[in-house]
């Protein structure tokens, strides 16, 4: 469980980041989203001491981190950024092998931790692990650089904006994956971004951040549903919140028995996307792979929340 306490920082004389106080359950996803400027990066750094507080506490597993030599602490601290910064004469093995090598793990340790990391991440090892960055397109440059913040088994990742050069289509796939490695593993992970579409879909809580302060900090659902402020309403973006509030239900959790004509779909697609094809197919209820339906009526009930 990390805790942040009061948490300032202040550069001439005026807060970055102003006492902020969240916790984040171990095994978690916490997003941190807001404007350029808000503070994010500040708040992700005091946690590993990149940037030192002013005031407050940042508690690890009831630790206070400030009492920790700063290498001992960024041992267990995985740190991902955008443009990965990679070592480029180095191949993707070494640049995973990066920190457990500094730790002292024997080759054998490290050859089967690369390989485990590669395939997790779905690039082939014997393909991928002897390339240098420079032959790797930017959705598996980007894998690399998560996996190397991974390589030492961290008890916490952070990352700041990961996916932000990626364009959409790999961003998504990007994203999922994480979702699928993070629940695999349980790692607790703090991720920045200014985009709400990542922040709801990655977190299992957003903190919106405004002018160093926390907003709202609570599950996406809720967020959505109850904006705190004006500010966070309009963050998300009135016209949009019907959409993501749907984006973040399946299918098969709002299927009833019955009957609907039409080719099925599969039980994980979200609300947004049998919308989509509701709207598309000109139905108004689609049958789903291995029973049941979803309907427009149970959609509409879902999006009036
Ligand atoms: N080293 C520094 N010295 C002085 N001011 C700083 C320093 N680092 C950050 N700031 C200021 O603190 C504020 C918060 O910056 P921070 O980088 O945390 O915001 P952010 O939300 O991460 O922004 P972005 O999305 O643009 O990265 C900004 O006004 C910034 O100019």
């Amino acid at each position: 469980m990390i805790e942040l306490r009061d948490l300032t920082r202040i550069y001439d004389g005026v807060a970055a980041v102003d006492h902020v106080s969240l916790t984040v359950e171990r095994g978690q996803i916490a997003t941190l989203v807001g404007a350029s400027g808000s503070g994010k990066t500040t708040l992700l750094r005091m946690i590993n001491r990149l940037v030192e507080p002013s005031s407050g506490q940042v508690q690890i597993e009831g630790r206070d981190t400030a009492s920790m030599p700063v290498h001992q602490l960024r041992r267990r601290i995985g740190y991902a950024i955008q443009g990965v910064g990679l070592f480029p004469h180095q191949s993707v093995a070494e640049n995973i092998a990066t920190v457990p090598r500094l730790l002292g793990w024997s080759n054998a340790q490290i050859l089967d931790r690369v390989d485990e990391l590669l395939s997790l991440f779905q690039l082939d090892p014997a393909t991928f692990r002897d390339r240098r960055p420079g032959q790797l397109s930017g959705g598996q440059t980007q894998r690399v650089g998560v996996a190397r913040a991974l390589a030492a088994r961290p008890d916490l990742l952070l990352m700041d904006e990961p996916f932000g050069a990626l364009d959409s289509v790999i961003r998504a796939k990007a994203q999922s994956d994480l979702r699928d490695i993070q629940s695999r593993l349980g790692t607790t992970m703090i991720l920045v971004t200014h985009d709400i579409e990542e922040a709801v879909r990655l977190g299992d809580r957003i903190a919106v951040m405004d002018r160093g302060k926390v907003l709202q900090y609570d599950t996406p659902a809720q967020v959505l549903a109850h904006p705190a402020t004006p500010f966070v309403r309009d963050l998300i973006g009135p016209s949009e919140r019907v959409y993501r509030l749907l984006s973040l239900t399946t299918v098969a959790e709002i299927a009833i028995a019955g009957d609907a004509y039409g080719p099925a779909i599969p039980r994980d697609l979200t609300l947004r996307e049998a919308l989509a094809e509701i709207m598309r197919s000109g139905r108004d209820a689609l049958p789903l792979e291995g029973g049941g339906i979803v309907t427009l009526a149970a959609l509409r009930a879902r999006s009036a929340r």
